[in-house]
């Protein structure tokens, strides 16, 4: 997707948005637009009254005239509609490239034989090689391979997909460039990842925002109060004995009623979304991209997420009275068939071949975040290896004491923001292994950016307190939770929801989907487990735990532009007042002459400048609510004191001239 950015406007696209703006002006589309759809009544009836001064008929003003506002209003509509239609171009040419992606490919299964990629079920395993284009979206769940995933990132740097740990999902369309996996299907036919963007991205499943219904009803609510406004003036009219035609009424009308933010605010949303994709963030509903506008906390992983992830053992450290051959074995033995980065890399610094140590009938105790240790059991043997309390816990249940020196080489670890893991063998502590991390590079400032953006950052591991506040202060994250249990995420964001905080939250795992269903925006990795993704609204194409910020961003962005143009679009309309209403009562009552601050040349010129400027307004603001106003992280107040300064201030003069400058060209002609 970053690959094919495109101009706002391609010439495909032009072709099809014209297309739709016709399509769209069908009143059962045009009705879920209130203040577009009382524009479409008032067009219906100019063209009536058209067609009557063709009778002979004078007392509403000559045909052409008549013929002409029904013209502008027309175009107006088609406006608005075009509005609408180039954004959802703009997502349909998105999803062709998708589409492009999710091509039929053939999968060798585990038995070796060949099927299409379109009758592969969930549960399926199949093969993939060098070379080959993974058929569907799957788990690794037996091998290591390095994937080119560019076809949905865009992005042309490799990266290394395995089994076991957090990075075991691939998704269908990319390509295997190295190295053999297994994978497991985890979706069923037509459901996977791509199938579900592309119907999103197309706008079929696009629905509005409580926010965005919340404004249209308000903007109906608008429209209502100058349908009485208007017609409340005709008895007054009367009684002023200045007759007003019929087309003075709708333009009157027209120009009161917020034309501007009614004809963009679909676009707005849309575009919001598409922003989202080009960020190669895949959202779930357009509701997530604006509660993002809104965060105020943020809850990151710190493994993976702050630092990079591949946390590797560095040191063994047995305790006083044990054998460093006796405590590299147990390490070695309870790594086994541990295939996460941790137990790989101990064997690895071990450099023994688990395999010399004769086991009988072994019983492996995987890794799991809830007991935060992992281990073997066989004949008389029970070995863990684990979070230092949990270890420690394990030990002082037995009765045995768990030795001081252990206990001050897991501080002087943690101290330095390594990860300390206790072997223990039949519940005696025989010594730590050291682990380390990297930070990534550049995380501070980005932190940096959200403290002035006024979102608060809080790293949660399940690593102990120690190393957690090394690496908080290191990374710039405003608090931290150490010794987190999924659920302790999970807890955590309620209390912050229930305080009426906003939060968001990034994650990879298994072990984070139940935070991420919870927190008001989940952004899972793509490379994350399918639980992740399938409990999150979002889900990063980049693997890029900091994407957030951008997320965030295009969420304010969106709220801005909306807020904003809403401004524009009211403040605008005050000088088509000007022009209007003393162009109604000008003959009855001369002293309205007064309110002609514009000094338009006659009546029906400035009615017909007004339509005019009303019109014109909108595509002229396409690009602004295709692109949205710009972000500063200057804080909320200093923004808004900003915009309406620009919106407002300028939604109010550059009327004045328009209509003038129109008014100056319509003259000419009439
Ligand atoms: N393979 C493993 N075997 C045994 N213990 C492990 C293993 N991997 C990690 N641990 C211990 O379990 C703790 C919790 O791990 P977990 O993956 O839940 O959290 P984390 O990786 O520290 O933090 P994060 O939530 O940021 O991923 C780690 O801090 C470590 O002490
Ligand atoms: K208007
Ligand atoms: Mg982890």
């Amino acid at each position: 997707m970053k690959s094919n950015n495109k101009s706002l406007f391609q010439k495909d696209l032009l072709n099809e948005a014209f297309r739709q703006s016709f399509v769209k002006l069908n009143p059962r589309l045009m009705f879920r637009n209130p203040v577009m759809f009382t524009v479409e009544i008032g067009t219906a009836v100019m063209l009536i009254v058209s067609l009557w001064t063709l009778t002979g008929s004078s007392d509403q003003g000559s045909f052409w005239y008549n013929f002409t506002v029904f013209l502008i209003l027309f175009l107006t509509l088609l406006f608005a509609n075009f509005a609408e239609a180039i954004a959802e171009a703009r997502g349909k040419a998105q999803a062709d490239s998708l589409r492009k992606t999710r091509e039929e490919t053939p999968a060798r299964l585990a038995d070796g034989r060949t099927i299409t990629s379109a009758a592969l079920k969930k549960g399926d395993i199949f093969i993939c090689e060098a070379g080959d284009i993974i058929a569907t979206d799957g788990e690794i769940i037996e091998g290591l391979a390095t994937i080119d995933e560019s076809a949905i990132t865009g992005e042309s740097a490799p990266v290394i997909r395995e089994s076991g740990g957090d990075k075991s999902s691939v998704t269908g369309g990319t390509k295997v460039l190295s190295d053999k996996i297994k994978v497991k299907v985890t979706t069923e036919p037509g459901e996977s990842f791509l199938d579900k963007m592309i119907a999103l991205v197309e706008g079929a499943s696009r629905q509005k925002t409580p926010n965005e219904i919340a404004l249209t009803i308000l903007l109906a609510g608008f429209t209502l109060v100058f349908i009485i406004v208007t017609v409340s003036l005709k008895p007054f009219a009367d009684y002023a004995n200045a007759p007003i035609t019929i087309a003075s009424f709708i333009a009157l009308f027209v120009c009161l009623i917020p034309t501007t933010i009614g004809g963009l605010l679909s676009a707005i949303g849309i575009a919001g979304m598409d922003r989202a994709l080009r960020a190669n963030v895949i959202t779930k509903s357009g509701k997530a991209v604006e509660t993002a506008g809104d965060i105020d906390v943020l809850l990151l992983d710190k493994t993976g997420t702050i630092t990079i992830g591949n946390r590797k053992a560095t040191q063994f450290y047995p305790a006083k009275d044990i054998d460093e051959k006796q405590m590299i074995r147990a390490a070695v033995l309870s790594s086994m068939s541990d295939d996460t980065p941790e137990g790989k890399s101990i064997i690895e610094l071990a450099g023994v071949n688990p395999l010399s140590y004769a086991v009988n009938a072994p019983r492996f105790i995987r890794f799991s975040a809830e007991t935060r240790s992992s281990g073997i059991d066989f004949e008389q043997s029970r070995i863990r290896k684990g979070a230092t309390d949990a270890i420690k816990r394990i030990v002082e249940k037995a009765g045995n004491i768990f030795p001081e020196e252990i206990e001050a080489k897991v501080r002087e670890i943690s101290g330095k923001g390594g990860t300390p893991l206790v072997v223990s063998e039949n519940e005696t502590a025989l010594g730590v292994i050291e682990l380390q991390d990297i930070i990534k590079p550049g995380i501070r400032e980005r932190f940096e950016r959200l403290r002035k953006m006024g979102i608060k950052t809080v790293m949660v591991t399940g690593d102990n307190p120690l190393t957690a506040k090394f690496i908080a202060e290191k990374a710039g994250v405003d608090d931290f939770i150490a010794e987190a249990k999924p659920e302790d995420k999970m807890n955590y964001i309620k209390k912050e929801q229930s305080a009426g905080r906003l939060v968001a939250m990034m994650g990879d795992g298994t072990n984070d989907a139940p935070a991420l269903a919870q927190a008001d925006v989940g952004v899972a990795m793509n490379s994350g487990t399918q639980a992740a993704k399938e409990a999150g609204n979002m889900v990063d194409l980049d693997n890029d735990p900091t994407k957030l910020i951008e997320v965030v961003e295009i969420g304010k962005q969106l709220l801005m532009t909306r807020g904003t143009l809403t401004t524009f679009s009211i403040a605008n309309d005050v000088a088509k007042y000007f022009a209007i209403i003393p162009a109604l009562f000008i003959t009855a009552i001369p002293a309205l002459q007064s309110l002609n601050i514009m000094a338009l040349s006659s009546p029906q010129s400035a009615i017909l400048s007004a339509v005019i400027f009303n019109a014109i307004i909108i595509p002229f603001l396409i690009p602004l609510a295709l692109k949205g106003v710009a972000y500063k992280p200057i804080g909320a107040s200093a923004l808004l004191r900003r915009n309406l300064l620009i919106y407002g201030l300028g939604g109010l003069i550059a009327p004045f001239i328009g209509i003038k400058l129109i008014d100056i060209i319509v003259s000419l002609f009439i």
